[in-house]
Order: structure tokens, then sequence, then C-alpha cells
């Protein structure tokens, strides 16, 4: 077993260069998979656990795909198969998407349940209902979604989501590409990687207007043809670094941050007395000796973007006064505030509340990561709380970061990753210079 181990008190300052989105890139390369005719050239592509995922999916469908220097190459001209089973849907939860691009382009598509996870239990009834308006009739049975096309081909239709959900637009959106007619799509997801992967439909022969609006037309043609993409910024993991530099009351430089994919975050941010400066390679984000606390609310993009929540929530036990995180996007995404309280952090969780008294006297301790974004929220928490954290469970860590440990190191934190054997012989050695010195 791995562990990140941080000792708290270091000024963060430097730059650090963000990579390529994961939300953007696990869609976009779901979405190689419509075309019949021509390679797929991604660049841009974060080294990932999800991402090696993703593409082990495609490859087991029959895609031919490589991944090398950040860019991923996809030939998906081949006959296709029409299932993606379980043990890739039961890894990461995005596997569903290649559902869209299985319908449009076999008219047939047989996909593993994805089941709950740890921040709820994130059903698919929006995906699934858009593929019915299409025409699929869809099955669910023995562990899988089974959706048929009449005569093989979707048919344009308008569709209402009941939640903007992202998933369920990008999936939709992906159908309706190829089928017969045009489809509207209403109350969809705005976020900015929705706008990334209709650039790409675009880019492919597709007939996609709106994305990044309310509602989104797609005007279905016969054939997709592959294309060329470079992948947005992440913005998340741009807003972790935001907050580490933040946290420390340092002065760090996100290289590639886009300033408007992270206006919500931005204004709580200034709101706590973090001050921002928009340059040409990206923001620099200086933080104040005391933060104030604010009140945040989760909500879709435009609103504040719950896959920054728990980082926040580690800047709030660390800002001086009342704070309180309401969580309306995922039912159960507070499952990080037991760890914090491992912490000292001074939480509580009413409801989809949590209420926070701030300043927290936080304390190092061993913590382990619940999802993706607690593991960099408690390294978060490490760099200024007192003492040693050591944080484990980084499987997580890993599906959203890359050389996430490394990329603070260079900022001056006092960081490392080391396996558990690597960890004993550590401490062995520091009893051995003890024993000698005494
Ligand atoms: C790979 C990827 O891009 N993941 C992101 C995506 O997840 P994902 O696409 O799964 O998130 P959704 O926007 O679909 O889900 C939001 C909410 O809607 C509910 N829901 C969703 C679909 C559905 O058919 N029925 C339903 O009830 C979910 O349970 C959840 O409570 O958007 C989330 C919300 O911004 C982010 O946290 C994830 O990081
Ligand atoms: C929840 C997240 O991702 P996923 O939807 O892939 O679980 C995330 O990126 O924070």
């Amino acid at each position: 077993m791995e562990k990140i181990i941080v000792r708290g008190g270091n000024r963060l300052s430097g730059t650090v260069k963000v990579e390529g989105a994961k939300n953007a890139v696990l869609p976009v390369i779901a979405a190689t998979l419509l075309a019949s005719d021509g390679k797929s050239v991604i660049r841009d592509v974060p080294t990932l656990s999800d991402v090696y995922t993703i593409n082990e999916v495609l490859r087991f469908l029959n895609a031919e795909v490589g991944f090398d220097n950040n860019t991923v190459t996809v030939d998906a001209s081949r006959e296709l198969k029409v299932e993606a089973p379980f043990e890739y849907v039961r890894k990461m939860r995005a596997s569903v998407l290649v559902m869209g691009s299985l319908l449009a382009r076999n008219g047939r598509a047989r996909v593993a349940l994805p089941g709950g996870c740890a921040i709820g239990s994130r059903p698919i009834d929006q995906h699934l209902k858009g593929f019915e308006a299409m025409g699929a009739t869809v099955k669910v049975g023995n562990g899988f979604i089974e959706a048929e096309a009449p005569e093989g081909r979707l048919h344009g239709a308008k569709i209402y989501l009941d939640f903007p959900s992202v998933g369920a637009t990008e999936n939709i959106m992906m159908a309706a590409t190829l089928a017969k007619g045009t489809t509207i799509l209403e109350n969809v997801a705005k976020e900015p990687e929705i706008v990334d992967l209709a650039n790409f439909l675009n880019k492919m022969g597709a007939k996609v207007r709106g994305a990044g609006t309310g509602t989104i037309r797609i005007e279905g043609v016969d054939v997709l043809f592959g294309a060329e993409h470079h992948i947005i910024p992440d913005r998340i993991e741009a807003g972790t670094f935001m907050v580490a530099a933040a946290i420390t009351g340092g002065d760090v430089l996100v290289k590639g941050a886009v300033p408007e994919h992270a206006t919500s975050l931005i204004a709580k941010m200034e709101e706590m007395g973090v001050q921002f400066i928009e340059e040409e390679e990206g923001v620099r984000v200086i933080g104040p000796s005391e933060l104030k606390a604010v009140d945040i609310k989760t909500m879709p993009h435009p609103g504040f973007p719950t896959d920054m929540q728990s980082q926040m929530m580690a800047l709030l036990l660390h800002a001086k006064g009342t704070s309180v995180i309401t969580e309306t996007v995922f039912e159960n995404r507070f499952m990080h505030v037991e760890e914090f309280r491992r912490m000292n952090a001074d939480v509580k969780i009413e409801g989809r509340s949590v209420i926070m008294e701030g300043p927290s006297n936080l304390q190092g301790a061993e913590v382990a990561a619940t999802d993706l974004r607690a593991a960099a929220a408690l390294i978060l928490t490490g760099l200024v709380a007192d003492g040693i954290t050591r944080v484990t469970e980084l499987k997580h860590l890993d599906r959203g970061y890359v050389d996430f440990h490394k990329k603070l190191a260079s900022l001056g934190a006092d960081i490392e990753r080391v396996t558990e054997a690597e960890e004993d012989m550590s401490t062995t050695e520091q009893t051995i210079i003890t024993d000698l010195n005494a």
C-alpha cells in the first residue's frame, strides 16, 4: 500500500502546470467510437488511471488505441463489439459513456449497470430516457442495460432532462449525432467539458449547436470521421492548486488555468480574501495571511462545482469564522468529513450541509481518501496541519491527478509518496539515527 506523507507548514510559491481535463477527455475518447472512417488523434491527454481504463474499454470493443506522449490515437473503423463488461464499469463509472456511441454506431449496446459509488447512488435514468425517446428499446436485467435501435438506427427527438446531468447530456448528444433527423435536448448541462465534446463531435462531421447553453440541437448525419483535438485544461486540477496556494498563504502561478471556467470558484475565494491576477500564461493566486469564512452551495455549472467541494472544505477549515457548505448535486458527498475530524477539524454535518467553526487547530493524522477529490483535500489539509499527515487509498487520487505530490513538492511542499516498506525502512533508519545520537 502506498501513502502520501506531508509535513505541514511550508508556504507554496512558483509555477505549476495544469493537465488536460479528465472529465473532458473521457467523453471525447468515448466519442471516437462514432468514426467508422479515419483515425482520431487526441492531444493533451493526462496520464490518469481513468484514461488507461477508457482506453482498455475501447480496445475490448475492438478499436485500435495508442497512448504515448500525452496523445491518444483511436482507429475505430473495424466492426465494433457491443458490450462493455462490469470489470471496466466497476473501475470507472464513466465507462457508461460508450453506450451512446455504440448505440449510434451499431444500433445496439450492452453495458454493465454502474451501481452506486462513494459519493451517491448515481442512477442513469436520464441517459436511458433520452435513448428511449430516440426510439431505442431499453431493457435492464442480469446486471446489464441493453439498448437496441429500431432497424439499427435511432431517430431524432425532443428530450427534456429532469436535471442537467453531465453524463446524460454527453451520452444523448453522442447518440444523436448519427440519428435520423434532429434532436433537441433541453435543460442540459452547460459545463466547459460539454462544449469541448461538442467541438470534437463537430470536427468529426457532426452538426451540434448550442453546447454551453441550456438547449442543444443535434442534426443527425450519416457518417462521422476520425478527427484531431486538443483537450481543454482541467479546471478542477487548476482549482485544487488555487486552493493549495491560498491555504498556505502562498504565491503560485497556475499555468493553463482558464479563469472563465472557474468564475464561481474565483468569486468565492476572492470573498475569502484570496487575490487573483490574470497573466498571459494562466492565473496567479496569492493567499492572504488570514482567510475569511464564506458559505457555499454546489450547483450545476456555472454554479459552484461539486468536484471542488472537499478542497474548499479544507480551505474553509483554515478560515476565521463560521462557514456552511451545502451539497445539492450528490446526496452523499461528505464521506471525507470523518477523515477531517481525525485531523481535529471542527466540523459537523446537518442534512445536506456541513458547518465549520474556523480556524480549526488542524493536526496531522493517518487518514484515508474516500474519493478522488477527498484525496486531494486531505493532502491540502496536511499542508497546514501541525505535524505529519499520512494519506492512504491513493488509487482514488490517481484517477484524477497526475504527479500530485511531485507538483506540490516543486512548489515547496514537504511531501513524499512512499510504499509501506519504504516507510518502515525510513522509520527504522530514524530510530537508528536517534539511538546513535543518544
Ligand atoms: C466523468 C465526469 O465527467 N464526471 C463528472 C460528471 O459526473 P456525472 O456525469 O455522473 O454527473 P451527473 O451530472 O450526471 O450527476 C449529477 C446528479 O444527477 C443525478 N443523476 C444523473 C444522471 C441520471 O440519469 N439520473 C440522475 O439522477 C446523479 O445521481 C447526481 O446526483 O458530472 C458531475 C457533476 O458535475 C461531476 O461531479 C463528475 O466529476
Ligand atoms: C466525481 C468525479 O468523477 P467521476 O464522475 O469520474 O467519479 C470527479 O471528477 O470528482
